[in-house]
């Protein structure tokens, strides 16, 4: 820079309190009130229960709401103090004046079945992340292949070679979507055309390997592409094999057709042996920290899920807005662990059928946190700063190499990265506990993140108009509720660890943060209001046992004030979120009851009995696959029930049950004249019944193979026969 006189630097971002803190904290304040009254009447009716089974069904209500008002005092953490933020990337050069002072980028990609994840799928999102707008010579991408398939590896082979065309057409092009599958799909005129023959090729190549299952010798083009793959010989299988260690491009050696540099792309496959634990994808992306550690040791890290695509080519920049100290020399900000862009989904039905969307999860609580001490780690689309891995923000890394600048990848730096790599290399150190991503949750991603906020690290939360990664939502309900039920074991391992976000959560972040992490960490525990809600006032309708004030009584306006209470605001925060509609919300609140039924009862059971020593859980890959015929289906929002799967279960009973005592208790009462006494239970039994509306079509009156199951719902019938059956004999 010399004497030139230095600009001044221009504000990279900046942040607002949202309107609603002070309207919130009020509602709290009132909402509380009616809690408490609540309880009072609840203790009173309980103690002048007249019989024994009217003390337990009074005592199951009371415990349900109990949960609820848990529940909600935790979600009162989101809203304590959401803030809105805006980055500046336009006014990054007044703050990084060269872009060779850009620090480096290292990208990990995970992936874990080529089957359920289909190559082309996390070779697309690869090639949108080379394609950033940053220096190319500054990234780095690692790609995790935990299925250790030569299928994986042969695409990433093709992928290298279409990156050589792809980058610099992008960045001449001014391209705005980098993902070729999505630019070659949108109607857009390429200037190149051959670049999509060029592609389609390569995808073909891809697609025709998977299918086969194996990669033949003779789509490869040289002897040193065949020894890529000599590996895969006999005994080598996805639970057992040595350590694979390519690197498919090496930036500074090889240049793009236009003669600039290319980022690195690294192929790793983690030694796998049966009879060690490999931790799911957080033992993946620790070997990714150590591989990266020893080939470019990048400061920044972004972590992606394979299907999540990079929408937006600024992003790095807009999370450097964030990373970097307003009087930047080669310093990143010092106790700021990562930025977190909102996980969106490209292909969603219109009304969201299976809530995947995540509103809450992914862009109303974060914001919520984001006033605090940041929002939670979701896992995919997180810039890190390599330093918030290797302990509390006070600890120095100095044992640790800088950046590391060498401009070649030699052979001594891939033995250490193929050691670091191995199975055993974790013994006896503290990966996982206090370094890495951390071991002992189903949800690595928000145990990772909890304990960086408790180790004194902040966070931050970039939600741009245009969506940073667009991933790949389930398409059928089973996915979307095996998913939850992943989601809710892990967050019961967080719940349960010895960190236990009530305790240590508020003392060590605070206590509207430590809320936020027991909202998540106890979800499941949502399963005890749902299935009481959803049996037990419908069962008493049966026999005209009145569970609620009636309809004059001066308490049946406290119920109707919690209801409209909750509902009216959890409606509010709902559609004034960025694409928010009320019939998404509508879907949304359709499918926290179905998962109470289903996904959050299965994790609560599976979690005990894991505690109590019987069998634990393993991850279960969500598909990336589409099939058309589900995929149609799932534009038009209609619901794919097709499998027989024990999820389906609780909530086809659950529905049945709800029929026939709304129709059965609506008439009795009518008959009987008592409808201001039940009026609360009908309603509730009519409510279920409405949102069941998919559950009795998919039962009874559908034919395509979406519908429910033959079996799931001959037990359904059977087991709602049963439950009304003995119910009446109270
Ligand atoms: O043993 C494994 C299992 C999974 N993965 C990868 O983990 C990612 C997430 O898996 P997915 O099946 O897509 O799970 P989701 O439920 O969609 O993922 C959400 O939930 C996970 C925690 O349960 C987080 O890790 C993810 O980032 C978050 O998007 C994928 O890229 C997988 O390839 C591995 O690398 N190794
Ligand atoms: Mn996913």
């Amino acid at each position: 820079m010399g004497n030139a006189p230095e600009t001044k630097a221009l504000p990279l971002h900046k942040l607002e309190l949202d309107p609603r803190i002070i309207p919130n904290r009020i509602h709290a304040v009132l909402y509380s009130c009616g809690i408490l009254a609540l309880f009072y009447h609840h203790i009173v009716r309980l103690w002048n229960a007249p019989t024994i089974p009217s003390f337990f069904i009074f005592l199951t209500m009371l415990v349900a709401d109990v949960v609820l008002a848990f529940m909600w005092a935790m979600n009162q953490g989101f809203r304590w103090r959401p803030v809105r933020r805006q980055e500046f990337p336009e006014n990054l050069p007044s703050v990084i004046r060269e872009e060779s002072e850009f620090p480096k980028l290292d990208v990990f990609i995970c992936t874990a079945d080529p089957y359920k994840e289909p190559p082309i799928g996390v070779v697309n999102t690869a090639l949108s992340v080379m394609a950033f707008d940053y220096p190319a010579e500054k990234i780095s991408v690692y790609v995790s292949d935990d299925g250790g398939s030569e299928l994986t590896l042969f695409a990433f082979m093709e992928a290298a070679k279409f990156a050589r065309h792809w980058l610099p057409f992008c960045k001449e092009n001014k391209i705005v979507d980098r993902c070729p599958e999505v630019y070659f799909a949108s109607n857009v005129v390429c200037p190149l055309p051959e670049l999509k023959v060029m592609y389609e090729s390569m995808r073909d190549k891809i697609e025709g390997v998977v299918e086969k299952g194996r990669v033949s010798k003779e789509l490869l083009e040289n002897d040193h592409e065949q020894q890529l793959f000599s590996h895969w010989k006999t005994g080598f299988t996805q639970q057992d094999h040595p350590t694979i260690l390519q690197v498919l491009l090496e930036s500074k050696k090889e240049m793009d057709v236009t003669g600039s540099y290319l980022p690195n792309l690294v192929y790793v496959s983690r030694e796998k042996r049966k009879s060690t634990h490999h931790n799911f994808k957080a033992g993946a992306l620790n070997v990714l920290l150590r591989v990266s550690g020893a080939i470019s040791n990048a400061p920044l890290i972004l972590t992606l899920d394979c299907d999540m695509y990079s929408n937006d080519p600024q992003t790095p920049r807009r999370a450097l807005c964030f990373l970097v100290q307003p009087n930047w020399r080669k310093m990143l900000n010092s106790n700021l662990a990562f930025v977190q862009f909102p996980q969106q989904f490209s292909q969603i039905d219109k009304n969201d059928i299976y809530g995947c969307e995540h509103k809450r999860l992914y862009q109303i609580n974060p914001a919520g946190m984001d006033g605090l001490a940041g929002p939670a780690y979701v896992g995919s689309g997180c810039f890190f700063q390599r330093r918030a891995f290797y302990g509390p923000p006070s600890a120095s890394r100095e044992a640790d190499d800088p950046e590391r600048d060498t401009d070649t990848i030699t052979a001594s730096i891939l033995q250490l990265a193929q050691d670091v790599a191995s199975c055993n290399y974790e013994q006896r150190t503290t990966w996982g506990t206090k370094m890495g991503l951390r071991y002992g949750s189903l949800s690595e991603d928000l145990h990772t993140g909890y304990l960086m906020q408790i180790e004194g690290w902040k966070t931050v939360f970039c939600n741009p108009v245009r969506p940073a990664f667009l991933g790949d939502a389930p398409i059928t309900l089973n996915d979307a509720l095996s998913q939850n039920r992943r989601w809710c074991i892990g967050q019961l391992e967080v719940g349960f660890c010895n960190h236990n976000p009530l305790t240590v959560g508020t003392k060590h972040i605070c206590i509207p943060m430590g809320f936020g992490y027991g909202f998540y960490a106890y979800w499941a525990f949502w399963s005890i209001p749902i299935l009481s809600y959803g049996l037990l006032p419908q069962l008493t309708l049966l026999s005209n046992y009145p569970l609620f004030p009636k309809v004059s009584d001066p308490r049946f306006y406290l119920y109707a004030y919690l209801v409209l209470g909750a509902y009216g605001q959890d409606l509010l925060d709902f559609v004034l979120a960025r694409g928010g509609t009320i019939q998404r919300w509508w879907s949304d609140q359709r499918i926290w009851m179905m998962r109470g039924a289903s996904s959050f009862l299965f994790a609560l059971l599976q979690f005990s009995l894991s505690r109590i020593g019987f069998s634990g859980f393993g991850f279960n890959v969500t598909s990336k696959v589409v099939d058309d015929d589900q995929s149609k289906r799932h534009k038009l929002g209609i619901f794919e029930f097709g499998v027989p799967s024990p999820l389906f279960l609780p909530p086809a009973t659950i529905a049945v049950i709800n029929l026939a005592t709304f129709i059965a208790g609506l008439g009795t009462t009518l008959q009987k004249r008592c409808f201001s006494e039940m009026f609360v239970q009908i309603f509730i039994s009519g409510y279920v019944v409405i949102n069941s509306l998919p559950i009795y079509e998919a039962m009874f009156l559908r034919s395509d193979k979406g519908k429910m199951h033959i079996k799931t719902t001959m037990m359904a019938l059977c087991i709602a026969y049963a439950v009304i059956a003995a119910s009446l004999k109270f």
